[in-house]
Formats: C-alpha cells, structure tokens, sequence
C-alpha cells in the first residue's frame, strides 16, 4: 500500500478498523507476553488505538509508529496528554511520559532510535500490508526489536473473496514469515461476528510468538 492509500483513509475518516475499545483478545491474553511494569512494548502501525491507553495503564512504557499525522495528534488527543514533538531526519517523534510515537514510515525506523524493546504487539499491521510488502515488514520488526516475543492479532478468510487490506494471514503465512525465528503458538481464533465488514466469514486469531 501506498502511503497516500492510508492518508486518504485518514482524511475521508475511512477508519473501520479502529476499535473504540481495546482489543478484546489483547486483554484475553496479555499475560501471555509475561511482561512486568515498566518494560517497553512496541506497537508498529498504530493508528490510533486505544489498545495504547490499556497498555500504558498496564504500566509499561509504549513506543509505537504511524504513518499519519492526524492518526498520532488524535491519539494523544483522546489520551488527554500534551506530546513533546522533536522532528528527526525522517520522522516525528511525539513523546508524553511513557508514550513515544514515530510519526512517520516504519521503515526509517532503527534500533538506535526505538531503543531497548521487550515485546512487540501488532494488531492490523502484518495484515494491513499487502503481500509484497511483508517479508520487509517481518524482516524489520525482527531487525528493530532483536526478536523479542510478539502478539499477533490477524484475520483469516478467503482471500479471492475480498482485495485487502485487510488482508488475510494464515497459519501457513505465520509460519513462512517467523517459524525460523521463533516458536509459534495460536492462542485462540474467534469467528468475526457478522463477518468482515459486515459480510465475508473470517476468525480472527491471536498468535504468541517467543
Ligand atoms: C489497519 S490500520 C491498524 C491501526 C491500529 N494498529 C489499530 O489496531 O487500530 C493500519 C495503520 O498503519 C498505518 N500505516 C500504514 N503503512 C505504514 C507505514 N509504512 N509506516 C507507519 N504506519 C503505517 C496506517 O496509516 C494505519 O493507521
């Protein structure tokens, strides 16, 4: 996907993937990630989730990327703080207590400059990505982060039913993109009540990689 596909997204209020409460299955199996306070999780693609509030709440420390502009200043909004803005050669970093968000492109991102990760959590990132995109995407999160665990939340279904995103990412595409790295293990997949978008049957699945 093009970066001006997800701007136009954000500008038209296009947003059908954004929850209005933390994920369901993030709260269902967090600990899972075993983490304790103040470690850092690191949210890739965020939008403009309120899956950070929870996590910050958990006590951990968030660092977190997106694209867009309006995506970040609402998310920072919503949580009611004021963000320190620093502009870097590529990217915006907005920073408020324990929140650091990349305003940017994920792929500007470096390990200097996300520092010390203890966990990734990626909800409708990978699946955000169409597929020539993804062993980069994958390659990176690995690069960044030096393998840490990951939670994975991503959706199942036909793909020659429906063009993405989302886009559909099997047991199989899990394994291809990370079975090397590390060990894999589906917690729980979930049919999507009333379809994806409202009409196309799909389970989301929640995967623990460590
Ligand atoms: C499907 S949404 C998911 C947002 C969020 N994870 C959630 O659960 O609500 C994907 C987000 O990734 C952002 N995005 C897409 N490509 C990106 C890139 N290369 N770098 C940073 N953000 C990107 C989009 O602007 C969009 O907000």
């Amino acid at each position: 996907m093009q970066a001006s596909f997800w701007h136009s997204k954000w500008d038209k209020g296009e947003i059908g993937f954004h929850l209005d409460q933390a994920n369901p299955l993030l709260l269902k199996h967090f600990d899972s990630l075993a983490l304790t306070k103040g470690q850092t999780i690191f949210v890739p693609l965020c939008g403009k989730t309120k899956d950070i509030a929870w996590l910050l709440a958990q006590g951990l420390n968030v660092v977190a990327v997106e694209l867009n502009k309006t995506a970040v200043e609402a998310l920072f909004s919503e949580l009611n703080v004021t963000a320190q803005i620093t502009q870097l050669d590529e990217l915006n970093l907005y920073k408020a207590k324990q929140l650091s968000v990349f305003q940017g492109d994920f792929f500007n991102l470096s390990s200097e400059l996300i520092g010390k990760i203890d966990a990734v959590y990626d909800r409708a990132a990978l699946i955000a990505l169409p597929i020539e995109m993804r062993i980069k995407y994958t390659q990176q999160i690995m690069q960044l982060t030096n393998k840490v665990k990951q939670l994975i939340i991503c959706v199942e279904y036909q793909q020659a039913e429906m063009q993405g995103p989302p886009f559909a990412i099997h047991a199989e595409d899990i394994s291809a993109y990370y079975a090397k790295s590390y060990q894999l293990n589906l917690l729980e997949s979930i049919k999507v009540e009333g379809g994806l978008k409202g009409k196309l049957a799909a389970n989301e699945s929640i995967w623990l990689l460590s």
